[in-house]
């Protein structure tokens, strides 16, 4: 069952009604390592402006779906195009967030110089002037919040202050997608409301279509517009409102999942042993919001 009922928000016109405006499109995808099948009979179109999720327990395909669009591992069958072009050839179409990893402590690139990596050279063919880049930087530092620590050694910042710094980078160039792997994990509660409402604004003023991979929906339920959940070889799509339900969960699993809504937060309960799954941790948090108690990244 594929249930596909997203809307994409924040962005003027209709979208999303010719096959050719699609910023991901999926058409028959299959993902297969050995016997081993992650999905297959995907089809999938991801709209500009659309916020899209895709979540799943350890090892159901979440990364392995970025790559896909990163051109860093072929389908099995069928297509996968982004922003028009195949899957690997679409360049600065994309904007990339990892996960949040430190520095050493000694290192000595500053802030400025992680997000100009994003800017020289690589949208005009040509390396900017320096002035032109270095205003680049300063406008996509001032976007971020990051004004203040720019010449700060990346090794001194934060969790939180260095992921402002990749978001920054991905969105240099204005990419028409915005791939996110799993960007706020490790990061406290603050941190991951601010670099998802960050993400989110891109995506609203320039129209970029999001795909985020996470563990956790909470953190980002408010701008989620889709869901792909990828489990057990299987999936489905559609709103959280349907797809984050007891009877879909049950079903995808093939166990008696059950799902509920605390706080405006959803929490899963009976996820399969075999599945090492963050929505356990739901319980803790909507606990511990409950209580006035800051979440544990
Ligand atoms: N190149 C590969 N060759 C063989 N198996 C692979 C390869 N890449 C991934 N896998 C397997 O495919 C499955 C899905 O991996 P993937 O990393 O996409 O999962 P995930 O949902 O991102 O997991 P996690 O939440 O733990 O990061 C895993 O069982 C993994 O071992």
């Amino acid at each position: 069952m594929t249930v596909d009922g997203g809307r994409a928000r924040g962005i003027a016109g209709p979208g999303g009604t010719r096959p050719s405006a699609s910023a991901v499109a999926l058409r028959g995808a299959s993902l297969a390592f050995g016997p081993r099948t992650l999905w297959s009979g995907l089809d999938l179109d991801i709209r500009p402006g659309e916020f899209f999720a895709v979540l799943g327990p350890n090892g159901s395909g979440k990364t392995s779906f970025l790559k896909v669009l990163l051109g860093l591992l072929k389908l099995t069958s069928g297509s996968a195009t982004i922003a028009g072009h195949p899957a690997g050839a679409a360049g600065r179409d994309i904007g990339y967030i990892p996960q949040q990893k430190g520095f050493a402590s000694d290192a000595s690139l500053r802030a400025r110089d992680l997000v100009g990596l994003g800017v020289d050279g690589h949208r005009w063919g040509l390396r900017l002037a320096r002035r032109r880049a270095d205003n680049e930087i300063d406008s996509l530092l001032e976007r971020v919040g990051a004004s203040a620590y720019a010449k700060v050694p990346v090794g001194q910042l934060s969790g939180g202050e260095l992921q402002r710094l990749r978001v920054a980078q991905a969105i240099a160039g204005g990419p028409s997608v915005l791939l996110c792997d799993e960007p706020l994990l490790a990061l406290d509660l603050n941190h991951q409301q601010a670099v998802s409402a960050l993400i989110d604004r891109q995506r609203s003023e320039t129209g970029a279509a999001v795909v985020f991979v996470t563990h956790e929906i909470n953190p980002i339920l408010d701008y989620v517009d889709r869901i792909l959940y990828l489990a057990q070889g299987q999936f489905r799509i559609g709103s959280p409102e349907e797809v984050m339900t007891t009877e879909v969960l049950s079903d995808l699993y093939g166990s008696n999942v059950e799902v509920s809504r605390v706080n405006g937060r959803i929490v899963v309960l009976g996820l399969p042993d075999a599945t090492t799954h963050l929505h356990h941790d739901h319980v803790h948090s909507a606990l511990a919001l409950d209580q006035g108690v800051e979440e544990e990244a």
